[in-house]
Formats: structure tokens, sequence, C-alpha cells
């Protein structure tokens, strides 16, 4: 087993914020984790990134308690895209993609900077990598973390040959905010990617469509507990997702491709009167 996470609770203050949290991830696997906001999807993301070490309950990689791992050693094993990095220095892109080798030791051999080159290009973001982050856009930035946390995990300027089975796990939160459908696209086909290289991704995603075309299992958190875990055609049905999001969808079925489609109508009744697009429903 890559990841086991059993009976999970945090406490941040005097708040109950996950509880009894309890899942096992295999290498290869593109896990996807949904729930609404405040449903304890970046919190359990942290723990597992080794952020909230006063957890109860237990987080093993690869049969070893998070907690009896050194960070060094926890860093070579997992990459993590956090929500919202605040990069305040002037840093050229090619340097942030750079820090993702930094856990290797200072100093960028020849084959760093060959990773680097590769991630900055598998993101296509080549063109930026003399720019100062800081002036870039928001779904410009988001696709250089995206780069970064590729040269971390990489060990060699390709992402077909090496077999990463058991030894590397990824974990992105929210990584396509702010990104464009193209870039979506790219960056959740780049995760599967490096799945079926054996990589363990845990993803946090907000969007029915992605989760649905590139998940290999989706787990439902509501109210900082496992609301329900399996796979897409499982998860992803208008029960689940009313009792998680409050919001009505109907589920149809793709007419291509073998996911399904989650529709919404535009939402009525929200608020006190019915939003303009739901007025003229017949
Ligand atoms: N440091 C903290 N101290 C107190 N409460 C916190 C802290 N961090 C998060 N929380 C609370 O814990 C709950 C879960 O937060 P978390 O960020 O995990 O939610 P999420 O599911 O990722 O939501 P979102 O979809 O909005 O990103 C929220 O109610 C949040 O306000």
């Amino acid at each position: 087993m890559m990841l086991s996470v059993k009976d999970i609770s945090l406490q941040l203050g005097k708040t109950t914020i996950l509880d009894k949290v309890h899942f096992n991830a295999q290498a290869g696997e593109l896990c996807v984790i949904m729930g609404a906001n405040g449903a304890g999807k970046s919190t359990l993301l942290k723990v597992i990134a080794g952020e909230y070490p006063h957890y109860t309950g237990n987080v093993a990689i690869k049969d070893r308690e998070l907690r009896s791992m050194p960070v060094k050693e926890q860093a070579a094993v997992r990459a993590v895209l956090s929500q919202q990095i605040m990069l305040t220095q002037p840093f050229s892109v090619e340097e942030v993609v750079g820090m993702g080798r930094f856990v290797y030791g200072s100093g960028l051999s020849s084959s760093d900077k060959e990773i680097v080159s590769y991630a900055l290009k598998v993101m296509q973001v080549q063109h930026l990598r003399e720019r100062a982050y800081t002036t870039l856009s928001g779904g410009q930035k988001q696709r250089v973390q995206m780069a970064r946390v590729l040269a971390q995990l990489l060990e060699t300027p390709d992402l077909h040959t090496a077999d990463y089975t058991g030894r590397k796990m990824l974990l992105l939160d929210e990584p396509v905010t702010g990104m464009d459908i193209l870039h979506q696209q790219l960056s959740l086909q780049l995760a599967a990617t490096l799945a079926s290289r054996g990589v363990l991704v845990v993803a946090v995603l907000h969007d029915f469509q992605l989760a649905a075309a590139y998940a290999s299992r989706i787990l439902l958190l509501k109210n900082g507990t496992m609301y329900a875990q399996g796979t897409v055609e499982e998860m992803l049905t208008p029960r689940h997702i009313k009792d998680c999001f409050g919001v009505d969808v109907n589920v149809l079925e793709h007419p291509h491709y073998n996911y399904p489609l989650v529709v919404t109508a535009a939402a009525a009744g929200l608020f006190q009167s019915p939003a303009p697009k739901a007025i003229n429903v017949s």
C-alpha cells in the first residue's frame, strides 16, 4: 500500500476539522478528493503533506508512519502543490521551477537543469522562463507551480520511461485554479500520465467533468468526515452530489466517452427570487 490513512482526526484551535477520515491508495492511482468549501479537503492533503503532525490516527507512506520519516526523506517521495502560494521575492520562473530540485541538495547539476527545462516545456511556460514570477497572470503562475512539482518528482527529463511505482506521490490542491480549458486538460493529462508511470496522485478538484474524465477513484468529504468513496460512476450520482453540495444535478451518459456528464440547471430558489435564467424554464 502506497498510502494508508487510518482514522485521522485533527483539531485546529478548539474545532475538529477532520473526524476519523479513512482511506487507502495504491501506486498508479489518480484519487480525486471532492467536497464543498470547508469540507476539509485541503486540511486532509496538508496532513498527508506533513504540515499538521499533531493529528490522531495513523498516516503511513509505504507502511511507514509519516511522523517517523525525516522531512528530507518525505520530500524525496512526495511533491506538493498547495493552494495560494505566495512568493514576494522577484524570482524568475526558471528559479521557481528550479526550487523543485532543491530537495535533493543545493545547487543545480546539469541533469537537474535538464529536468527543469523539460518541466517548463511540458507545462508550456518555457517562453516565460526569464520573467519575474510575481508579474505572471494567475493561470500562468499555476502552470509554473505545476512545472515546479513536476521538476521535483521526475528523475529524468522524460515522462514516459521511468517506473516510479511505490516510490513517488504527488499531492495537488486545486491544481487547475485559474487555468484556461486547454491547460486544465493538459494538467490532468499530465497527472494521469504520471499515474500511468506508477506515481500515486491525490488531487483536490472542484470540477466534476475533470474528475469524471480522469479520476480512477473519488473520495467525497463532508463536514470533515469521509462521506463516501468509490468509482466515478458510484460517486457522481444526483444523490451524493445533493448531499455533499446541496445542488440538484442530472447525470447523463456522455455521447462519445465512457464517463458521465454532470449537468446543473440554473439554480432557482437559492435566493428569494429565482435566478433570471430559471424564470422562463417551462
Ligand atoms: N488554521 C486553521 N484554524 C482554524 N480553522 C481552520 C484552519 N484551517 C482551516 N480551518 C477550517 O477547517 C475547515 C476545513 O478547511 P479546508 O481548507 O480543509 O476546506 P476545503 O474543503 O479545502 O475547502 P475549499 O473548497 O474552500 O478549499 C474550514 O471550516 C476552515 O475554515
